[in-house]
């Protein structure tokens, strides 16, 4: 995979991604849940969210690296979890490809699987998520971003 495949941006903010996060609770919340498995990085500021939210104060990871910034390289998983995910709800931000999704499914084949935001080849893989978002689309997180100051337009164009 290369940055080509990108040719478009969705930028979310601090309080979209927010608001996404909890609409997607308000889907979770006639379940009960013995814990959280957050997919890192990611997932974790969405497993915060949704924990507040649903009341959750166990809370696992698995750590996993797919992606340097927009390349994705080999797939590290640097920490597992000891059970199957059977009555626990595991989280990331989003599923792209599948590939990560794909390996923690392995992992734990029994969770109830979700992400904020899913492109179409890594859909299939969750079992739930709240947003689609074209397969060509990067999806830009806040924790990615910074405020930065912009000229004037009329610098910008008659400078
Ligand atoms: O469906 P895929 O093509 O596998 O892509 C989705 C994964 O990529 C990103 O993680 P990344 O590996 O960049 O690490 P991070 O969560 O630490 O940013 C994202 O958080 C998902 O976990
Ligand atoms: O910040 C990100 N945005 C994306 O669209 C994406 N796809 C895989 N990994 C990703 N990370
Ligand atoms: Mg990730």
């Amino acid at each position: 995979m290369s940055t080509h495949r990108y040719h478009q941006h969705f930028t979310v903010s601090w309080d979209q991604l927010h608001r996404d996060v909890r609409e997607l609770c308000h889907r979770l919340i006639e379940r009960d849940f013995k814990g959280i498995v957050a997919i890192t990085r990611g997932g974790l500021i969405p497993a915060a969210l949704i924990a507040r939210e649903l009341n959750v104060r166990l809370i696992d990871t698995v750590c996993i690296k797919s992606y340097d910034h927009m390349g994705q390289g080999g797939l590290e998983v640097m920490k597992g979890v000891d059970h199957d995910g059977d009555g626990w709800l595991l989280v990331d931000d989003l599923v792209d490809t599948g590939k990560t999704a794909r390996k923690v499914r392995e992992m734990l084949p029994r969770a109830h699987f979700v992400t904020v935001y899913a492109k179409p080849e890594g859909r299939p893989l969750v079992d739930q998520y709240l947003t689609e978002v074209a397969q060509d689309c990067w999806i830009q997180f806040p924790w990615d971003m910074g405020i930065a100051y912009v000229e004037p337009l009329v610098d910008q164009v008659k400078r």
